[in-house]
């Protein structure tokens, strides 16, 4: 059902490139740069692009160290950017007032909330930020922390405590919810759960841009995948079409006297045909495969099959997160 919504939805041509007055998110030729003097610079987003249309579902891949969070960050409002245009929900988050933020929801890859409220008080105090809030309670369990709403936040395991960073993003029901890396720390039932909550949220009109580097996370719930490496956006298209036809061309392998062989090909049927002709009398054609790229394979192949830009660890020596403030809050 989530596919079949997902391919009529492919068929609307809402994609990059779209007319902007549609678009929740536009970003053309963003800059940042890291850096000092003393230390040199870093051009962590080097003259990005990126559309979001209404009600749509993009999630942003790439290696380590790409630019993605500190795009996602720009687009937020809780860092500062050196070039190019940004306009969310029609607004430059540079200068969006409380209004503009209560239209969006956060979940920020790093929460460090150690609040001695308990999960349900947390959520429900995020919700009184609102104007139109979800119910609390509905939200908690919506999250899969219904065990746990009377625990205090600060006992809660890592994944428990992304979840309610899930909770506290989605409780003042944004039109638009940026998701960075939401799943990290789930175990894999989680990950279905929160798979189904933001097929919903899609279902309700949400629009969501999401990191991720699950490829699977991103084959489930996107209507499109935008590639960034080194700054820039690489590649985009549909889980199933990124790459372009050449890039999912199948590939037949097969043994042939004792050796392993293979072959890409945009008519698998008719190779298969021509091996079994040509194999014994049983038709059998050893270790016959026939393989289609995945996302994965696809997403590799792009970003040159490395997944560390090689920068070494992110440092804070010139973090200008303005506030850093958590998810749900309003930048300093
Ligand atoms: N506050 C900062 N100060 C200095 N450099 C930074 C800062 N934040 C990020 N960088 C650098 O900018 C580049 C892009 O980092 P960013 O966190 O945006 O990448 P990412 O694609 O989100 O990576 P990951 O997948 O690891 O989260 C990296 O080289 C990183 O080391």
């Amino acid at each position: 059902m989530q596919n079949s919504r997902r391919d009529s939805r492919q068929g609307s041509g809402r994609s990059s490139g779209q007319p902007s007055e549609t678009a929740a998110v536009r970003v053309r030729g963003l800059r940042k740069r890291y850096g000092a003097p003393r230390t040199g610079y870093k051009d962590a987003v080097a003259g990005l692009d990126l559309d979001v249309a209404h009600g749509e579902i993009v999630a942003v891949l790439g290696p380590n160290g790409a630019g993605k969070t500190t795009t996602v960050e720009i687009l937020e409002g809780f860092r500062d950017r050196d070039g190019g245009e940004v306009a969310v929900l029609g607004e430059d988050p540079r200068r969006a007032g409380r209004g503009w933020r209560a239209r969006i929801g956060v979940v920020m890859q790093d929460s460090r909330d150690m609040s001695e409220l308990t999960v349900l008080e947390k959520v429900r105090a995020t919700a009184a930020a609102y104007p139109d809030p979800r119910d609390a309670e509905e939200v908690v369990a919506a999250v899969g922390l219904e065990q746990k709403a009377r625990a205090r936040t600060r006992g809660l395991s890592g994944g428990q405590r992304r979840r309610l960073d899930v909770a506290l993003g989605i409780v003042g029901r944004p039109e638009l919810l940026f998701l960075d890396e939401p799943t990290t720390g789930f175990d894999p039932q989680a990950r279905r759960s929160f798979w189904d909550l933001v097929t919903s949220l899609r279902d309700d009109g949400t629009t969501i841009l999401l990191t991720t580097h699950y490829l699977d996370e991103a084959a489930q719930l996107a209507d499109r995948v935008v590639v960034v490496r080194d700054g820039v956006v690489v590649a985009e298209g549909t889980p199933g079409t990124l790459g372009g036809p050449e890039a999912r061309t199948p590939v037949v392998t097969w043994e042939q006297d004792g050796v392993r062989r293979s072959e890409r090909t945009d008519r698998p049927t008719a190779l298969v045909a021509r091996l079994i002709a040509a194999a014994g009398p049983d038709g059998e054609v050893p270790g016959l495969t026939v393989t289609r790229p995945t996302l994965e394979d696809v997403y590799l192949s792009l970003i040159g099959e490395s997944e560390d830009d090689g920068t070494g660890p992110r440092t804070d020596q010139d973090d200008d997160t303005a506030g850093g403030a958590p998810a749900g809050t309003e930048a300093a």
